[in-house]
């Protein structure tokens, strides 16, 4: 018997409208989350995270495959035996409710002074202490989710499913958010499938992070061991790594001794079919292309014999405060290779149009199998 939660084979198949045929949603998923921890699924719109989550919660009938809680089947428990417990994106608290009697709702079989102290626990835990008795329709976006979350944990779910929580609020406040959420869910102990689209979120909250294409698992693994090692290009190109060479191409531009055997993702027998993705910060301007420090020298950091790039901008923005840059590398072989999302050093020479030098961070590299 395996504690926590365990699916293997989940199959979740919608019929297809109007003379189209079903669509698959969910294409033979296995995957455990063992008790006390958190797993995030990561994946593009459509890719089948929200579907799966229903199905565990039982929303979604079930096409094939087992789900199972303690070794226990749950695929015919209906939804509210399961002991589950949900939170969506918005729209889930009663409004003509205060707060104490969202918290409270899910409290059965308890006085009311027992579920008065349950609710003043849950609102100290979520960090809205003395808000019991304000109208929900007072609450700013982050606050209701904090009462959502209150509410779901009250009644000591056996497992929490949480479907984008905080996809509704701006980015500070989730960062914020998905922080203390993590706080939160460990401090109780809390099992938790967490659905999102925001990799910075998911990275944030759960110990193992999966990515989801068409239905199916790509991988399942922690946080750094999925940046270390996407394992597909699929995968890597969701994260964000860019570019994903091949291997005549990392070999020209003298970054081959990375696809070399003993790092993350070089598999035995790996030869032609690996390339290197390079993952965001991987790359970054370290001065113009002429009489630029690495012009003809190094460029890398982490691996000091790796000779740097040269390229040409093709587009500038500013992010989080720092420019950004996508450079066209010069790569020999025909293809066109861009490189988005480059940082954009001290801004001396990151105009679109200009020749610029690279430097490669060795650490931010990834063998990927094609
Ligand atoms: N009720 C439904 N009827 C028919 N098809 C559906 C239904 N719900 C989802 N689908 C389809 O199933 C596939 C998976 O959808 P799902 O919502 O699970 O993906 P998702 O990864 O959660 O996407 P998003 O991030 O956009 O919410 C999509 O092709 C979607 O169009």
């Amino acid at each position: 018997m395996r504690d926590g939660l365990s699916i293997d084979g989940l199959r979740v198949v919608y019929p297809g409208g109007r003379g189209a045929g079903p669509v698959v949603a969910v294409d033979g998923v296995g995957l455990g989350i063992p008790s006390g921890r958190i797993t995030a699924l990561l994946g593009a719109s459509g890719s089948g995270k929200s579907s799966l989550l229903r199905a565990v919660a039982g929303l979604e009938p079930v096409a094939a495959g087992t789900i199972r809680w303690d070794g226990r089947d749950v695929v015919a428990t209906p939804v509210h035996k399961r002991g589950f417990g949900l939170m969506f994106q918005e729209g889930q608290l009663f409004p003509f409710r205060d707060v104490a009697g969202n918290v409270g709702y899910g409290l059965t079989g308890m006085t009311r002074a027992q579920r008065a102290r349950r609710v003043a626990e849950m609102l100290e835990l979520v960090g809205l202490p003395g808000y019991a008795a304000r109208p929900i329709t007072t609450l700013s976006g982050g606050q209701a989710q904090r009462v959502a979350l209150a509410r779901a944990l009250a009644p000591r779910p056996r497992l929490l499913l949480l479907d984008e929580p905080l996809s509704a609020l701006d980015r500070a406040l989730r960062e914020q958010l998905a922080g203390d959420l993590r706080a939160i869910l460990t401090e109780q102990g809390t099992t938790a499938l967490y659905v999102t689209h925001d990799q910075d979120e998911a990275m944030t909250v759960a110990d193992e992070v999966g990515v989801m294409e068409a239905g199916r698992l790509s991988r399942l693994a922690a946080p750094e061991a999925l940046w270390a090692d996407p394992g597909s290009v699929g995968v890597a190109a969701f994260l964000g790594f860019s570019p994903i060479l091949v291997r005549e191409e990392a070999e020209a531009l003298g970054w081959g001794s990375l696809l070399d055997a003993g790092r993350p993702g070089a598999r035995a027998g790996g030869g032609a079919g690996v390339g290197l993705a390079l993952a965001p910060g991987a790359l970054s301007i370290v001065g113009p292309q002429e009489g630029a420090p690495g012009a003809d020298g190094t460029g890398g950091r982490g691996c000091a014999e790796l000779p740097g790039a040269s390229g040409t901008v093709l587009a500038r923005r500013v992010r989080r405060g720092g420019v950004e840059v996508d450079v066209s590398l010069d790569v020999p072989g025909g293809r066109a290779v861009v490189a988005a999302g480059v940082s954009g050093g001290d801004g001396a020479a990151n105009g679109v149009g200009e020749r610029v030098r690279l430097g490669l961070d060795a650490s931010r590299t990834a063998i990927i199998e094609f």
